[in-house]
């Protein structure tokens, strides 16, 4: 039987340990044997092999000593079948190996395949059959010099199940990992393979279900969901022909400390390309004449106390501050206008900062840190965010009773309840004011009526799939303005 092999991932994410723990249960429901599950695995590997590689010459799969290692037998074994030379180099004593592994390697054996135990060189492509879901702590060394022997070939590698090094639950990146160009993933998606770091090792991601798939989402309440981008922008109000302004919703924007005028302009005018009625910001008194220059749309008050916010604040419908707010007095005096926001507000950039020195329980609050202002909301370490960015997202919406948006790679969003998504379409925001961008997105959208944890969902995915189109029309070091247009186009 061919098994299904798609890049369309499903919509729910598990730990390892969910997989662990229910693989069994849910084949055993569906009357499928662990074993038949093996080969199926393998032979959905050895058909992305054929649909990628099929003109290579030599095939090697490195081959652990559990039931990944298992899989990578049976890819051997179908690569012997089809005449493929190949070889399997083990990295465990294969006299160690136990169950569905140890009779995989027999199989594989009794068939008159070969096993060495040392890499190939030669090999055109590998196949990365060391660890999978039972990969746990600290790499051991061999396994370590062995990952970065193969990585150092430069040489295809297809991941069979995930890239060995990564935690297949939070995303962390052992000491060496893979550098998979595929990875084919199993009966569930592990959420570990989603964000952050993972995105540099995994490669272009496919999904087998191996026929349990359904079963297994039914039978198994999942950690994350993942966002499609269509399915989102249906919920987003529809533009009537006849709308006008007043009903398309007004934003506030508040920063733009004096050295810093271009993050609150580039919010704002993404707010106005994501489509908000009316765009206000409140600046500076000396950058009021930039923030407005070239995009007259925006309304620009100079401000110096927190009283001359409240008037703009009750005008509007929906709040950003932070982007160029700053540290200094200025920004701490402003700042204290949100006290009392009983509207939807966006805290970013420097507002984080703030926040994290005073934190304050607003009713409708989005906070959207990057990996350092959220070391600093939650008072940990950088690294660790890395280490765990699915539990940190949840940690910081349950501390600051807010939406949180953790940016970078993979972008997630949680809420207060801990539902952890995973957004599609979303890369690096490396270039100097993506993140305003994408605050201003979020504002717009609310500002068009659509609900707040929807919104921030769909602004990633705006700005992930913007981002990408530019990336593909050769915009690397991509500048906010070859978003805009794409912003536009997205929303519409
Ligand atoms: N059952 C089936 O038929 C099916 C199974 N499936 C497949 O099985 C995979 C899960 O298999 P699994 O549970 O056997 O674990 P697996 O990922 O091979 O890892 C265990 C090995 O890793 C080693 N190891 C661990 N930590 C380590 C470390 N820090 N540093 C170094 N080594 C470390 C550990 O070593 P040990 O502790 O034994 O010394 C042991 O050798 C899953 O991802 C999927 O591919 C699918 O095909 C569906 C059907
Ligand atoms: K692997």
């Amino acid at each position: 039987m061919t098994p299904e092999l798609t890049t369309n991932l499903p919509q729910f994410a598990y730990s390892a340990q969910q997989v662990k723990d229910n693989e069994a249960i849910v084949a055993s429901q569906q009357n499928v044997v662990m074993y038949a599950l093996m080969q199926q695995a393998a032979a959905s590997v050895f058909q992305l092999l054929m649909l990628k590689y099929g003109n290579c010459d030599k095939v090697q799969v490195i081959a652990g000593g559990g039931n990944n290692g298992g899989d990578g037998y049976w890819v051997a074994n179908y690569a012997l079948q089809h005449e493929l030379d190949v070889s399997v180099f083990s990295v465990k004593d294969v006299n160690q190996l136990a169950g569905d592994a140890k009779r995989a390697y027999f199989d594989y054996i009794n068939q008159g395949g070969e096993v060495v135990d040392s890499l190939d060189t030669s090999a055109d492509v590998y196949i990365d059959a060391l660890l999978g879901i039972g990969f746990c702590g600290e790499l051991s060394s061999e396994y370590l010099d062995v990952i970065n022997h193969i990585n150092q070939q430069n040489k295809p590698i297809i991941a069979v199940d995930l890239p060995s090094g990564l935690n297949a639950t939070t995303g962390e990146v052992a000491k060496a990992c893979i550098n998979a160009n595929y990875t084919v993933s199993f009966i569930a998606l592990k959420q570990g393979l989603l964000s952050g770091n993972a995105k540099q090792h995994v490669g272009n991601l496919y999904f087998a279900g191996l026929g349990l798939a359904d079963a297994f989402i039914e039978h198994v309440e999942p950690l994350s969901q993942l966002v499609n981008y269509d399915a989102l922008k249906a919920s987003l109000p529809v533009r009537h022909i006849n709308s006008y302004k007043q009903q398309l919703g007004h934003v506030l924007l508040i920063g733009g400390d004096k050295p810093m005028p271009g993050a609150i302009r580039i919010a704002a005018e993404s707010c106005l390309r994501a489509g908000a009625g009316l765009v206000s910001v409140a600046t500076h008194p000396e950058n009021r004449a930039i923030v407005v220059q070239g995009r007259y749309e925006l309304m620009v008050h100079a401000v110096e106390h927190a009283t001359e916010l409240e008037p703009l604040i009750e005008k509007a419908d929906v709040c950003v501050i932070g982007p160029g707010l700053g540290l200094s007095n200025w920004s701490k005096t402003v700042w204290q206008a949100i006290e009392k926001v009983n509207k939807p507000i966006i805290i970013d950039a420097d507002g984080l900062n703030l926040l994290a020195q005073k934190p304050i329980n607003l009713a409708h609050m989005i906070i959207t840190p990057h990996c350092g202002e959220a070391s600093r909301l939650l008072g940990i370490p950088s690294s660790e965010i890395e280490l765990n960015r699915f539990d940190s997202v949840s940690k910081l919406a349950k501390q600051y009773n807010a939406i949180a948006l953790l940016k970078g790679a993979g972008s997630l969003v949680a809420n207060s309840h801990h539902t952890v998504i995973n957004t599609s379409g979303s890369v690096s925001m490396a270039s100097a004011g993506m993140g305003d961008c994408l605050s201003g997105i979020i504002a717009g959208l609310i500002a068009q009526g659509m609900p707040n944890f929807e919104a921030v969902q769909l602004a990633v995915n705006i700005h992930g799939r913007a981002a990408e189109i530019a990336e593909q029309q050769g915009k690397r070091g991509m500048l906010v303005s070859d978003l805009y247009p794409l912003i536009r186009k997205l929303v519409d």
